[in-house]
């Protein structure tokens, strides 16, 4: 199989995301200089399935094997206490200024990791490795790096740009199809922002919900389209000032739902797939869905992924308190990512509550 390479033009720094089936030798890319040194931190699920493909490439890379820190598998470790206990791996191990940290896993690992590489010494070069389908797609690409807190998802962290990541898809083979589906989840927002998108998952949507065994040269074009995708939303916007925001299409939900239910009982895409139904049904409540099939030919792909699209009984004031504390309130407002049809999504300011609430309440 080739390899794919996308760039990714970041205003914090340009990077490739190389992208193939064992493409885990393109850590050359990133050398080390004499008396420079390399650090992993490491998802431990992952690292018990690839840990020993990863160190090859850093020997081969670097002429030595680095020190691995592993973290916990599970979204619980995106926190102050694995923090800690990274930064105080990185203090033990003397990594210094010029050292590179290596992060590998799923978007737990990435977003601790880059998290991580971000604080240290107020900034260290990394390399993400992700390994989940999730990750590849999407958490290990865009500089967004942090850990959860109570009060919410992804409220203390940083963008911190990575030198090089390496999508390999050949470490996808391992993925438990829970997680493999929960990756898909973020694939189809990107289809409902593209049109492109949409139509190119929808056609090779049979071949794509085989998962793990899907043909692995469809599995590596479809990672590479949505890292393309993503890639250009970044370079125009890295910091969310605009167009970068459409990239929480129903993550207000998402994450409102992930916090209030502590971190562990959806997984992330889970959450994002139940937010992408929600945000349909509220814009249809604002009267803006123009494609009267949207909702329905979602609900169908996501189900076909098997994702949930039935949302628990939650209670709706609940939801709505932990939304106040999300990125995109502006003036005290709820702002919504919105879509109006496949490739037509737009961030819409002041929603009343009272439609979020209703929403959430025809939902449940
Ligand atoms: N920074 C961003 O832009 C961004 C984007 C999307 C999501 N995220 C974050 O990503 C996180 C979710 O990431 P995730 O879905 O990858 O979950 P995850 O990192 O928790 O990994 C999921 C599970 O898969 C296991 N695993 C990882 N790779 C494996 C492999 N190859 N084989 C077998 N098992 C493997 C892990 O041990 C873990 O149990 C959330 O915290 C979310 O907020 C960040
Ligand atoms: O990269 C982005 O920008 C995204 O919004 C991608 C999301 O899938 C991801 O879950 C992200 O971590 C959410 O960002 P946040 O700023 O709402 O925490
Ligand atoms: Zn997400």
């Amino acid at each position: 199989m080739s390899v794919r390479k996308v760039s990714v033009a970041a205003a914090g720094g340009s990077y490739d995301v190389v992208i193939g089936a064992g493409v885990l030798e393109a850590l050359a890319a990133v050398p080390l200089a004499e008396g420079e040194r390399a650090a992993v931190i490491a998802d431990a699920g992952a690292w018990a399935k690839h840990g020993a493909a990863v160190l090859a490439a850093c020997k081969q890379a670097h002429g030595r094997e680095p020190p691995v820190f592993e973290v916990p598998a599970g979204e619980a470790s995106k926190s102050w206490e694995q923090l800690e206990r990274a930064c105080a791996f990185l203090a033990e191990q003397r990594i210094a200024r010029q050292d590179l940290l290596i992060a590998c896993g799923g978007g737990m690992a990435t977003d601790l990791g880059g998290f991580a590489a971000a604080a240290w010494m107020r900034g260290i070069r990394h390399v993400a490795i992700p390994t989940t389908l999730l990750a590849q797609v999407d958490a290990a690409v865009g500089g967004k790096t942090g850990i959860n807190i109570a009060a919410g998802k992804n409220l203390v962290g940083s963008f911190h740009q990575p030198r090089l990541v390496i999508a390999d898809v050949a470490l996808l083979t391992t993925l438990p199809p829970r997680e493999f589906s929960a990756g898909l989840a973020e694939c189809v927002k990107h289809a409902v922002l593209d049109a492109g998108l949409y139509a190119h998952t929808r056609e090779h949507s049979d071949e794509i919900a085989k998962g793990v065994d899907a043909d692995p040269a469809v599995l590596a074009e479809l990672v590479e389209r949505n890292v393309a995708f993503k890639a250009a939303v970044v370079a125009a916007d890295e910091r969310e000032g605009g167009r970068r925001m459409l990239l929480n299409l129903g993550h207000t939900f998402a994450h409102a739902l992930e916090t209030v239910t502590g971190y562990g009982r959806y997984l992330h895409g889970e959450a994002v797939s139940l937010g992408l139904l929600a945000a349909c049904r509220l814009a249809a409540r604002l009267g803006l869905l123009t494609q009267d099939k949207l909702a329905d030919e979602l609900a169908e792909l996501l189900q076909k992924f098997s994702l949930p699209v039935s949302w628990p009984e939650i209670d709706p004031e609940e939801l709505l308190k932990t939304m106040s504390l999300d990125k995109k309130v502006a003036e005290g407002k709820l702002r919504f990512v919105l879509p109006e049809a496949a490739g037509e999504v737009s961030v819409v300011p002041g929603v009343d509550p009272a439609e979020v609430r209703a929403t959430l309440k025809e939902l449940a």
